[in-house]
């Protein structure tokens, strides 16, 4: 049976107390995990601190960048490796995967490794009441021991989003993925020891959130700052844990986003890039629409060719020939998931389709999969719209003009993403600067270019990472003023 370790001070450690890991797609047991206690939080801290102290807070960003890079050749020296372990995980497509996931592990570390060696910092000359000159210029310090939250639903990808800015920046990082989705990140443990990354500078804590790893992390008075991607209910139990010290965090939170589709939009595109935004991952996916605003001329055609493409999708396992869409994380969240379905149904949705369970065979049978779903009708208020569901759903109503569309996109607590579907570029940019979120998409969805900030307004998250956005997290930037 295969063993996730912790990844402490550059060595593999077991603890006495595992919990299970079970195939999405057919809840088969993969692996037990070892769950991290304070004795390992610990542990984890001083190598962290000791490593700062080190060979690695010695380090020039040059020598630095060059390991980083190393640690991307060495991700896509083993991508089978780092593929086969995050399809067992997640059971996700093994196209989406090879495609998404395991590629940005690697590009995310290369990405911020040219960032930190580029990236100038300011510099001021001004004039001094006493008719002389003096300079101002800032400096750039690690931020400390960084401790990294991570979900489920991009482990690898959303991992090292925020382990390759943490390192490219000089600090040590405490990584603690989810407890559904052990592998890729003790994984790159082996990768960090391969290309020399010194001990203690990447480590990796199993476990839960309250009462467990999670929990011990952000409370340790020695983790200098959080950083983590998950529910905003998480976000703000962590955020409680991080007052104490007055500790910063940086936070991309849950949504509820509105996809938009104009009457002018390319019906084509708009309908494969809202298949997307509400399918894709199985709908586990932050940025997700799981709200669709179509303009009324359109409504009905963009309802039923929406419905073609989410009953086109072949539904299987991360190996099926053609896969569009996998299972659930777990069986949990499949239960969650169909009591959202449940709760439409009471509200008095239109299923338009899907809102049960596939009907799956073989091994597949076990797996926590479920139909794809579009409902119409339901009002504004219903649970189903108002609350982030994460799964492959989404609720689709008509709109008349501009203005409603906005009204209607940013009614909501959340404020991550959206996608607008529109020919007309006043439309575009008005709706771009009126939608209340961290990132909005036109005519595209989930299009990265890694240099942009990328976060979430409102309950959507605190913060903006991503290029130079990184380094106002992950650095102290000190204001050094010289008088001449
Ligand atoms: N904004 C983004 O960029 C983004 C990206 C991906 C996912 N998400 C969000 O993540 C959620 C799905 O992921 P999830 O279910 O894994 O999220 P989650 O909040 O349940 O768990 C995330 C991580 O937090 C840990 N955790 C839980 N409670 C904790 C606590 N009290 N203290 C410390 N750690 C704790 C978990 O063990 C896990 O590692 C969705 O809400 C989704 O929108 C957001
Ligand atoms: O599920 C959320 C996806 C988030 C994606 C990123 O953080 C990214 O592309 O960097």
């Amino acid at each position: 049976m295969k063993q996730f370790l912790n990844f402490i001070d550059g060595d593999f450690v077991a603890t006495g107390k595992t919990f299970d890991k079970r195939a999405p797609a057919t809840n088969q047991l993969i692996g037990q995990v070892h769950e991290a206690g304070q004795a390992e939080v610990d542990a984890a801290v001083a190598a962290a601190r000791a490593a700062l102290k080190g060979e690695w807070g010695r380090m020039s960003v040059v020598r630095r960048a060059e390991l980083l890079h190393a640690v991307a050749d060495e991700i896509n020296r083993r991508f089978d490796e780092f593929l086969a372990a995050e399809l067992a995980d997640t059971g996700k497509p093994h196209a989406l995967a090879s495609h998404i996931d395991i590629p940005r592990g690697a590009a995310n570390f290369k990405i911020f490794a040219d960032i930190v060696k580029n990236v100038p910092t300011e510099s001021f000359q001004m004039s001094t009441p006493d008719g002389g000159t003096a300079i101002s210029y800032a400096l750039r310090s690690p931020l400390g021991v960084v401790g990294v939250i991570c979900p489920w639903n991009l482990p690898l990808l959303l991992m090292t989003w925020k382990v390759g800015p943490a390192l490219a920046c000089g600090n040590t990082v405490i990584v603690k993925p989810s407890e559904e989705t052990p592998a890729t990140a003790t994984l790159l443990g082996e990768v960090m020891n391969a290309v020399g990354i010194p001990k203690g500078v990447y480590q990796v804590l199993h476990g839960f959130g309250p009462g467990s790893a999670g929990e011990f992390i952000t409370r340790h008075p020695g983790v200098n700052g959080i950083t983590f991607t998950g529910e905003t209910r998480t976000g703000e139990a962590i955020m409680a844990a991080a007052a104490k010290g007055v500790r910063p965090v940086s936070f991309e939170l849950g949504g509820k986003n509105a996809g938009i589709v104009f009457a002018d939009a390319d019906f084509d595109k708009a309908v494969a890039g809202i298949t997307r935004s509400a399918f894709e991952n199985c709908g586990q996916v932050c940025l997700g629409t799981e709200r669709v605003y179509v303009q009324r001329p359109i409504f009905d055609r963009f309802v039923a060719a929406l419905k073609g493409k989410a009953e086109a999708l072949k539904i299987g396992g991360p190996d099926t020939p053609g896969v569009g869409l996998g299972p659930l994380i777990s069986a949990e969240h499949k239960a969650k998931v169909l009591s959202y379905y449940a709760k439409a149904k009471a509200e008095g949705a239109t299923v338009v389709t899907g809102g049960g369970e596939p009907p799956m065979l073989g091994l597949l049978a076990e797996g926590h999969f479920v139909q794809p779903t579009i409902w119409t009708g339901l009002p504004e208020s219903s649970t189903v719209i108002r609350e982030e569901i994460f799964g492959p759903c989404c609720h689709i109503a008509p709109f008349d003009t501009e203005e409603e569309a906005i009204a209607l996109a940013n009614a909501t607590d959340y404020g991550l993403a959206t996608t607008v579907w529109t020919q007309d570029l006043g439309t575009a940019h008005r709706m771009a600067a009126a939608i209340e979120v961290g990132l909005c998409w036109i005519n595209s969805w989930f299009l990265r270019d890694l240099r942009t900030a990328f976060g979430g307004a409102k309950a959507s998250g605190i913060g903006r990472e991503g290029g130079v956005h990184s380094l106002e997290f992950y650095t102290e930037l000190r204001n050094v003023m010289v008088k001449l």
